[in-house]
């Protein structure tokens, strides 16, 4: 009988690893394969961009038993992306700088461990949602995130404390913004869709959302004053965010959002300036089989 085949999708950009750590990763890829009797591929993304086409390339080859997506929130979306309704499940080796979904999934963080996990787990059905037709699996959203995910592409350094240094310059500046969601104007510092509960970092912004319940828990953060924003962000990290005077929640299938120019949103942490004042969320349950 053949051996269970896995490709994994390698972005060497995502993260902070290092040319020599990424070579060690893939001799341990290899060993782990040969260890759980399995054979193992990888192949390099070359651009943003690339990981769905490299995997349409490589899906007729072989009856794949997982595609695996090695790098952060960015190119799990990429590679989830291309196999979204499909039957191949997508696995995730996080390497990113916040690994939302890894995360919420409580998959382990080491890369031997993650291997382990991938090379041994089951495929568990989730939910994924559209935001105008762009998919996405962990949160997506307008606002604060997205202005800050805007100026984190741009930054050389990847990792949390990148991350972290661009959310604190842009928090001073950051003016909210006016949006109407669902019909009711409204001024918002952010609005957060999240599938999965967090950003990544452990910064949980809807501690209750289910990637299996086939809904979107919506997250209203509306205009605070300046020193709410260290309890927001100590509740965050404690997965303690409730219902405030500042924060709201609302479960969804649909929701519309629209602005008074096009603007810039993330999915997935990645940042897209739209064409269009209108923004189309939906839900699709039970859409993507993950190795978990
Ligand atoms: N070879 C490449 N060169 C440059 N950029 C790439 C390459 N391959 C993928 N990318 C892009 O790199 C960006 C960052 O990837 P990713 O989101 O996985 O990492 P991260 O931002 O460090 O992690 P996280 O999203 O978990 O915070 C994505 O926009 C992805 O499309």
């Amino acid at each position: 009988m053949d051996k269970p085949s896995f490709l994994f999708i390698l972005n060497p950009n995502s993260g902070t690893s290092t040319g020599d750590q990424l070579q060690d990763l893939q001799k341990a890829i290899q060993k782990s394969a040969l260890h759980h009797q399995s054979h193992a591929e990888v192949v390099f993304t070359e651009s943003h961009g690339h990981a769905p086409v490299l995997v349409k390339e490589h899906l007729a080859q072989r009856p794949w038993k997982g595609i695996v997506a090695i790098g952060g929130d960015g190119t799990v979306n990429e590679v989830g992306s291309a196999l979204v309704t499909g039957p191949v499940p997508l696995g995730i080796l996080p390497m990113g700088s916040g690994n939302g979904l890894a995360r919420h999934l409580g998959l382990p963080l080491k890369p031997q461990n993650a291997l382990n996990r991938l090379f041994t787990g089951k495929p568990k059905l989730v939910d994924s949602a559209l935001l105008n037709d762009i998919p996405f699996f962990c949160t997506a959203g307008i606002g604060f995130d997205a202005y800050v995910g805007n100026l984190f592409s741009q930054e050389k350094r990847r990792g949390l404390l990148s991350y972290m240094k661009v959310s604190f310059q842009s928090y001073w500046d950051y003016e909210p913004q006016r949006i109407t969601l669902n019909g009711v104007a409204q001024d918002a510092f952010s609005i957060t869709i999240a599938n999965a509960g967090q950003y990544g970092n452990n910064a949980w912004i809807a501690p209750q959302a289910s990637l299996q319940d086939g809904m979107l828990d919506i997250c209203t953060i509306r205009p605070f004053p300046k020193w709410y924003g260290l309890k927001l962000v100590q509740q965050m990290f404690s997965k303690s965010l409730v219902p405030s005077r500042f924060i709201g929640y609302n479960k969804v299938l649909t929701s519309l959002i629209e602005t008074k120019a096009p603007a810039m949103i993330h999915y997935d942490g990645e940042p897209l300036q739209l064409d269009t004042t209108r923004i189309e969320i939906k839900i699709r349950p039970s859409s993507l089989n993950i190795i978990c």
